[in-house]
C-alpha cells in the first residue's frame, strides 16, 4: 500500500451559492479532476477558447448531485480508503485519515457524516469491531482505548473529559515523538461504547453559523484510536503484543478536501514486545469501563 495517499471530494451548492447563480467548474472522471477557469466578459464576446487545468489524486469524488449515476457515496469512501485503514491497523501499522478543506467544504460529512449516511469514523469503528469479534473467535485478544481532542485557538481540549475546558500541554516524548499531557484515554469494547465516546466529544465541540455553514466547527479535532492486540508467537509460542494507533482528523484550512494517511511521524511499523505470561494476563483482566 502506498504510504500516503490524497483523494479529493466535491460537494453539492449550498443555498448561499445557489443563490449566488454560482457556476460549477469542477469536472471529475475516475483519478482526475479538471478545474475551467472562469472567463470574464471580454473573453466571453470574444467567444475564445474554454481553458483548464487538469490534476491527478489516487481518488476524485464526485459527490455534486445525489441524483447522478456518478456520485461517490460514503460507502464507497470507505471501501477505497477505510478499509485499507483498517487493514493497516490489523497489520500492527499507524496509520492516520484526515480531511482538509475550507470552511463548508465537507470535512464533517465525509469524516463523521450523518445518521443516514455515516462517515468514515463510524464505518471504520464498526468495522473494526466486526473484524475484533471474528478475532476473538480464533483465540485472540484485544483492547481498543479511544481518545478525542480538539485544537482551538491554540488551546488543547480534551473532548472527553468531564474537565473540557481546562487546556491541555503537547509535550515531545525523546521516543514516541508529540503527545498531549493528561489526555483521557478511554477503554471501550464495542462499537455502541465507541459511538457514545464520539457523541459526547462532538457535543463539547467549539460550533459556530459561518456564512459557508451554519453548523461549522472552528476547529481542529482528533479522534484517536489505541488499538493493541496480544497473541501467542506461532515459532516459539510466547506471548507477544501489536500496538497500532489509528487517527482520525478534521483540519480547517484551504480549498481542498485532502485525506492522507499513514504520514510521519506515524508510518514506521510498530515493533512487536515480548511479554511474560503474567504480565500479559494482567493487561487483559482490565475491567472494560463503559464510558459514562
Ligand atoms: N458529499 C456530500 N454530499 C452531500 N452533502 C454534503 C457533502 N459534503 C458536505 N455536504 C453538506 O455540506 C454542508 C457543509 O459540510 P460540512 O459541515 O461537512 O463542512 P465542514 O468542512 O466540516 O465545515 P466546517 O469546517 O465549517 O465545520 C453540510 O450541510 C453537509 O451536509
Amino acid at each position: 500500500m502506498a504510504s500516503v495517499k490524497v483523494a479529493v471530494r466535491v460537494r453539492p451548492f449550498n443555498q448561499r451559492e445557489k443563490d449566488m447563480n454560482a457556476k460549477l467548474i469542477v469536472q471529475m472522471d475516475g483519478k482526475k479532476t479538471r478545474l475551467h477557469t472562469v472567463k470574464s466578459s471580454k473573453e466571453q464576446n470574444e467567444g475564445s477558447r474554454e481553458k483548464y487545468k487538469d490534476f491527478t489524486f489516487d481518488h476524485s469524488y464526485w459527490s455534486y448531485d445525489s441524483e447522478d449515476n456518478h456520485y461517490a457515496s460514503q460507502e464507497q469512501v470507505f471501501s477505497d480508503l477505510g478499509l485499507e485503514v483498517l487493514d493497516s491497523a490489523f497489520e500492527g501499522y499507524n496509520a492516520c485519515v484526515f480531511a482538509y478543506g475550507q470552511t463548508g467544504s465537507g470535512k464533517t460529512f465525509t469524516m463523521m457524516g450523518s445518521p443516514e449516511s455515516q462517515g468514515l469514523i463510524p464505518r471504520i469503528c464498526r468495522q473494526l469491531f466486526s473484524r475484533v469479534m471474528a478475532g476473538k473467535e480464533s483465540g485472540a485478544s484485544y483492547r481498543t482505548e479511544v481518545s478525542y481532542l480538539e485544537i482551538y485557538n491554540e488551546r488543547v481540549k480534551d473532548l472527553l473529559s468531564t474537565d473540557a475546558g481546562h487546556s491541555l500541554r503537547v509535550r515531545e516524548h525523546p521516543k514516541l515523538g508529540p503527545y498531549v499531557q493528561d489526555l483521557s484515554k478511554h477503554l471501550v469494547s464495542d462499537y455502541d461504547d465507541i459511538q457514545e465516546c464520539m457523541h459526547r466529544g462532538n457535543l463539547q465541540r467549539t460550533t459556530a453559523s459561518t456564512q459557508m455553514n451554519d453548523v461549522s466547527s472552528r476547529s481542529h479535532a482528533i479522534f484517536t484510536i489505541t488499538f493493541v492486540q496480544a497473541s501467542y508467537l506461532r515459532h516459539n509460542n510466547m506471548p507477544s503484543e501489536t500496538v497500532s494507533k489509528v487517527h482520525l482528523e478534521l483540519t480547517l484550512t484551504s480549498h481542498w478536501l485532502l485525506l492522507a494517511q499513514l504520514y510521519q511521524p506515524w508510518q514506521n511499523p510498530v515493533s512487536l514486545w515480548k511479554f511474560d505470561r503474567q504480565r500479559l494476563k494482567r493487561m487483559y483482566s482490565y475491567r472494560t469501563e463503559t464510558p459514562s
